[in-house]
């Protein structure tokens, strides 16, 4: 049963709050698909996790299964979004609104995942005044003045390697409390401040490296 005091209070293993994202996109599916009851053991088949281990990181949120039918498919999908704070919006700027800053603020996908990016920032002059998909692009010189307006707790980097970190320095000054870290960069920061690697090639590696082993 869904309850309400389902928010991140518990600090629940990693490796646990990475699965939570596939069973929300399963039980979605579901949901849409009009089944109304799903056991740990029908998710595992079609995921091909552990069945147990779902079990386990469901009991971390705060849902349980009924016998025999399994977890509610509505409660569950309002539960796992509600405790992965999908259903919140957090405010996010773009600093670097290059190939990769563009591609992210053309992306809808984010503002279902409760990641709002309402604004841009570059260093180019061509680019201050301009929208892409609606949202406003400006210099970087304005990030202050703006941000009294925009109060953005999220800054996604995505600026040349070599200007990470004054980037993200900016950004902290600026309020930023957490940054989603598009760069190679190790980027160095504050305690009270949450950094989120992310690379795609980091991905590309673990399946090289599989890839090389199925060949021995
Ligand atoms: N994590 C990943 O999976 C992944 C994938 C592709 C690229 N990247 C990284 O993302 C970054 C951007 O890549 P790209 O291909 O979009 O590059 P790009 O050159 O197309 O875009 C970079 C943008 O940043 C702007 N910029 C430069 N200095 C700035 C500053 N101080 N403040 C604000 N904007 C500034 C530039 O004017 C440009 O528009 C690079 O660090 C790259 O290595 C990461």
């Amino acid at each position: 049963m869904a309850g309400d005091n389902s928010k991140i209070t518990i600090k629940l293993p990693e490796p646990s709050l990475r699965r939570l994202p596939w069973y929300l996109a399963y039980v979605k599916l579901l949901k849409d698909r009009g089944v109304e009851y799903v056991s740990s053991t029908q998710i595992s088949k079609d995921i091909n996790v552990d069945a147990s281990q779902i079990a386990k990181d469901l009991s971390f949120i705060n849902i349980s299964g009924k016998t025999r039918v399994g977890y509610e498919v509505e409660s569950l999908v309002s539960v796992l979004e509600d405790f992965l704070g999908f259903t919140d919006v957090h405010k996010a700027v773009i600093f670097g609104v290059g190939s990769l800053g563009a591609a992210l603020l053309q992306d809808s996908g984010l503002a279902q995942y409760g990641m709002n990016v309402i604004a841009g920032f570059d260093i180019k002059e061509e680019l201050a005044g301009t929208f892409i998909n609606g949202i406003p692009v400006y210099h970087v010189s304005e990030f202050e003045e703006r941000q009294k307006e925009l109060n953005a707790h999220i800054g996604i980097l995505t600026v040349p390697v070599e200007r990470a970190q004054e980037t993200a320095e900016s950004m902290i000054a600026g309020g930023v409390k957490a940054i989603w870290n598009f760069t190679p960069f190790r980027i160095r920061v504050p305690k009270h401040i949450v950094v989120q690697n992310t690379s795609i090639y980091a991905h590309l590696a673990v399946m090289f490296n599989r890839l090389n082993n199925l060949k021995k």
